[in-house]
């Protein structure tokens, strides 16, 4: 996807959110480091652009230590730390660059609930490469992405990368 595709697709998800939601009253969103942070971001903006009104953000840390992509031995370690907003009673939308074996989200739906008791809470990835290993599903998904378990999807966001794309490149062992 070029910088321009990514952007068409962010516009799309913020106004599903808002027809999902019925506006951003009580919304947050919650972005997963790395690449998560600034999806929940940039989706904060539109839909307030959208909605006329403020949208607020929050961080999870969340990082694994994993030998390849494909095991099942993947352990999340959840960095304590503050999420930066309050999420009692909150419509929360999780925010995450790509959703592959769902472990990730496992663990940040735990994380989440250390930090308070959501409303709801909803999945906005913008890759979604298949290969789940849980029974996770994306509330809105930019873009549906059949792969192998060779292939890797690579995202980059300016904010973090200093480039804009994402990519679908083979694994080298
Ligand atoms: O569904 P899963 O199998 O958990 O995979 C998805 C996760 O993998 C990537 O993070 P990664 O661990 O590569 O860390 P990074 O974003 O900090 O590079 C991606 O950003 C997701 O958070
Ligand atoms: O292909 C993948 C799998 C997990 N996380 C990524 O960022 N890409």
């Amino acid at each position: 996807m070029s910088a321009s595709e990514i952007e068409r697709t962010l516009v799309r998800l913020a106004h599903e959110v808002v027809e999902k939601s019925n506006g951003c009253e009580g919304m947050v969103l919650v972005g997963i480091k790395r690449r998560g942070v600034p999806l929940a971001q940039r989706l904060a903006s539109l839909i307030s652009g959208i909605e006329k009104c403020p949208v607020e953000t929050g961080v999870l840390d969340i990082q694994f230590y994993r030998d390849d992509l494909s095991t099942a031995d993947v352990r999340p370690v959840v960095t304590p730390g503050a999420i930066g907003c309050d999420i009692t009673g909150k419509d929360v939308v999780l925010c995450d660059d790509v959703l592959y074996t769902g472990r990730t989200i496992r663990a940040a739906l735990d994380a989440l609930f250390d930090h308070g008791r959501p409303r709801r809470v909803q999945l906005a990835v913008l890759i979604d490469r298949g290969h789940r290993e849980l029974p996770i599903q994306a509330t809105y998904v930019g873009r549906q992405v059949p792969t192998s378990s060779r292939e890797i999807i690579e995202v980059k966001f300016q904010e973090v990368d200093q480039d804009e794309q994402v990519l679908l490149v083979e694994r080298v062992d």
